[in-house]
């Protein structure tokens, strides 16, 4: 009994031991425990703000330094021109301070607007229009150039020439604006300087397309410059008179074929580019083809559409994004939830910012809806559209 309570006893005595022992060890481990979860917590949180702000980075990586900040009213443009008489071209515009691409030149409302399609007698309505402007507004309309027409002509002519000869595309309509009317033009790499209408404000803006410096003539393209030098010669004798000698029309003739046959190939491969809507090529082959288009104008120095061409690479890319739930860890380290062609549309999504703000403004229609895709590039209305297919990136090499 003895032994027994000894026995008991020292079991007693054992399992007091032990839980003593247990007892220590439990003290001993329960802060170990407590601070384990707690630096797991802090270190899986801190892991998720790094995704997070590396996120936001990478989806809002807009070279700010590059996209000037637009001015809303012409008052707060620094002057950047100087209309002047040139020789052999009337007047034109000259650069008076260094230019930098994507500068706002010019915000400018018409002085005659017109629908394109029009069932009246054309000069009869000019005339009808001008005379509802004020003296001022009369005058400088009078001053604008106009091709030579032949014979003696009406005044009710001649103002029809000035407006044919000065007015442009403004959405469904055609405008005159007196001050940007001065532009003259330049094809291919030569002009340097975009107009675009603004339904909304319903304002003409001219942006810088390239760097321009003091003392440089501003150009524009006053139509689709992308092909022949003797096709762009013909449609500018027939339309605004003049034989163009353009720093492109002016090529030495080896030069300018190698010019024509880069102009021609891109307007082939934008035609090409265009049959991925109907399926006939597929994602990763039109992304391929505006690339290539891409890559041409380097070369040949135009640089123009391209937030367009980017835009339209979105679209593609969009289509082909394939959604997968998770994290998938790519070579780089970065983590994702989305494959390739997501990525591919945020990245070209933010190279159609880049551009349509130099080209059309950083407050365009255009440059908005790339920083939505930006953010929300799953709400692209092309999103998943199309079978899920990786196209490139901007950034990479053909695959
Ligand atoms: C819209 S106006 C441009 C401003 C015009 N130079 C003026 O004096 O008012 C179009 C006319 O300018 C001239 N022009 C435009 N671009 C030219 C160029 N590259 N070379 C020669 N003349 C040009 C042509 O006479 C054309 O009909």
């Amino acid at each position: 009994m003895s032994t027994r309570r000894r026995t008991t006893g020292h079991r007693v005595e054992e399992a007091t031991k032990l839980t003593s022992v247990v007892g220590d060890r439990t003290k001993h481990w329960k802060p170990h425990w407590t601070s384990w979860i707690r630096t797991a917590f802090i270190v899986t949180c801190a892991a998720a703000l790094l995704i997070a702000i590396y996120w936001k980075r990478t989806l809002n990586q807009v070279p700010h330094q590059l996209i000037p900040p637009e001015p809303h009213d012409n008052d707060d443009i620094d002057p950047a021109f100087t209309v002047r008489d040139l020789p052999g071209r009337g007047k034109g515009m000259i650069a008076v301070r260094d230019i930098r691409r994507g500068e706002l030149l010019l915000r400018e409302r018409p002085l005659i607007l017109v629908p394109r399609e029009i069932e009246t007698s054309p000069s009869q309505l000019i005339s009808d229009l001008v005379q509802q402007l004020s003296p001022d507004q009369i005058a400088s309309f009078h001053n604008l150039s106009h091709v030579e027409l032949p014979g003696n002509i009406s005044p009710e002519q001649r103002q029809l020439a000035i407006f044919q000869t000065n007015a442009v595309g403004a959405g469904s309509n055609v405008g005159l604006f007196p001050t940007m009317a001065r532009l003259n033009h330049g094809c291919s790499g030569a002009f340097n300087s975009v107009y675009s209408w603004r339904e909304r404000e319903g304002v003409l803006v001219v942006h810088a397309l390239k760097d321009i410096n003091k003392g440089e003539e501003l150009l524009t393209a006053y139509f689709g410059t992308r092909q022949t030098r003797d096709v762009r010669r013909h449609y500018l004798k027939q339309k605004y008179d003049f034989h163009c000698m353009c720093a492109y029309c002016a090529l030495p003739d080896e030069e300018s074929k190698a010019s024509d046959t880069k102009l021609t190939a891109m307007n082939d491969l934008y035609n090409r580019f265009s049959t991925w809507g109907n399926g006939a090529i597929d994602g990763r082959e039109a992304i391929r083809v505006a690339k290539r288009i891409w890559a041409i104008g380097e070369e040949e120095g135009y640089v123009s559409e391209r937030g367009r061409l980017a835009a339209d690479a979105v679209l593609v890319a969009a289509a082909h994004a394939e959604y997968v739930p998770g994290v998938v860890y790519r070579v780089a380290g970065n983590f994702t939830e989305y494959v390739y062609s997501a990525e591919a549309a945020v990245d070209w999504a933010r190279l159609a910012l880049r551009w349509a703000s130099y080209e059309l403004g950083s407050d365009s229609d255009l440059a908005e809806e790339m920083r939505i895709t930006m953010q929300e590039p799953k709400g692209h209305i092309m999103w998943g559209q199309r079978q899920a297919m990786r196209v490139g990136k901007p950034s990479e090499g053909d695959d």
